[in-house]
């Protein structure tokens, strides 16, 4: 039976279980993953307290004054860092034409302090290891943002080596792969709309991460929030539950799978017109994005002669920047 909706799943029994809890948890995840993409993970081991101080900074920022929000506006357009106002980004594609922009700001920090030597200074790195912008003034902003940064960089390997389990590789079959990711974390803001959006227009447009997966954190709201598109083409509300991440699967990891478990579109819808003048909404997803020379092959295990590799390999890099033109990401500061 394929599911309709987003499980929740208590990743917990993987890291302390028997060899059979774990394989249940492995086995609930790649249905997860084959079926709709996205699962919501309790038991991650993540400090409710470094939750709320991201959210503290995080909200003090975007509502805080503006200047201090163009103080760190994106510093070029091929470089993911800093602040990103309102109507800067349009996620979505409407049949091919690109939908009205999003109503959301955001703000970018890639890997913390990344070494000066020929690997992140070699030219097929890009703009991937650029320098983090810091807003000033808001208090615990920059500790709180690594922190949260580190904390997720242990959270994607351990995910990582369920997503091994499910698709029966070695337990560290993908450590070499992120071993010096480009991930970056960002923060979305989708303020109160005190005007009527544009026809079409919403918080985020249908679009799929070409991540390897993300890691969501959302602001449990009343209504206004984060649906997936299921398999029989309706649009489900991902659940949220205090205490959990929103874990979803990106384009690259679709694509390394051939196919086998999904990237899936995704959208942030306008909250409630009797509460829209007033409803925020904070999310928080970290992107994971492999090395940039890991190369996105097709995996061992998702390939055999009836099912033969689909795709070419492709180095994450430039596999990314081929999504980023795709999606209109880089032209955000102009
Ligand atoms: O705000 C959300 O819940 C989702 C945001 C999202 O899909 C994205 O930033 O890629
Ligand atoms: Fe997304």
């Amino acid at each position: 039976m394929t599911l309709m909706s987003v499980p929740v799943i208590d990743i917990s029994p993987f890291r302390s279980g028997t060899p059979a809890q774990k394989a249940e948890v492995a086995a609930q995840v790649a249905q997860a993953c084959t079926d709709i993409g996205f699962l919501v993970i309790s038991g991650h081991g993540i400090a409710d307290d470094l939750i709320s101080r991201m959210y503290r900074a995080t909200k003090s920022f975007f509502e805080g004054p503006l200047e201090n929000k163009l103080a760190v506006a994106r510093p070029e357009a091929g470089q993911i860092r800093g602040y990103s106002g309102v109507e800067q980004e349009g996620l979505g594609l409407l049949e091919d034409q690109p939908a009205p922009p999003d109503l959301k700001e955001s703000y970018d920090i890639g890997p913390l302090d990344a070494p000066a030597d020929d690997y992140h200074q070699a030219e097929a790195a890009g703009a991937h290891f650029a320098p983090n912008v810091w807003p000033t003034g808001v208090e615990d902003f920059e500790p709180a943002y690594r922190a949260y940064y580190q904390a997720m960089e242990g959270l994607t390997l351990e995910m990582l080596e369920i997503f091994a389990s499910a698709l029966d590789l070695p337990h560290d079959y993908f450590v070499d792969k992120v071993d010096k990711h480009i991930s970056i974390l960002r923060t979305n803001y989708y303020p109160p709309q005190l005007t009527e959006p544009k026809p079409n227009q919403i918080r985020g447009g249908a679009h799929s991460d070409y991540t390897a997966m993300t890691i969501l954190w959302q602001e449990d709201v009343e209504g206004g929030g984060l649906q997936v598109e299921n398999k029989a083409g309706e649009w489900v509300d991902v659940p949220v539950v205090p205490g959990t991440f929103v874990v979803n699967l990106g384009d690259s990891l679709e694509r390394w799978t051939n196919d086998r478990w999904v990237s899936t579109m995704h959208r942030v819808v306008n909250p409630p017109h009797e509460i829209a003048r007033t409803q925020s909404r904070i999310s928080i997803p970290y992107f994971v994005q492999p090395n940039y020379d890991a190369v996105i092959e097709c995996i061992p295990t998702c390939f055999d002669d009836e099912n033969p590799a689909k795709y070419e390999p492709m180095r994450n890099g430039e596999y990314l920047y081929m999504k980023f033109t795709q999606q209109n990401t880089l032209a955000a500061a102009e």
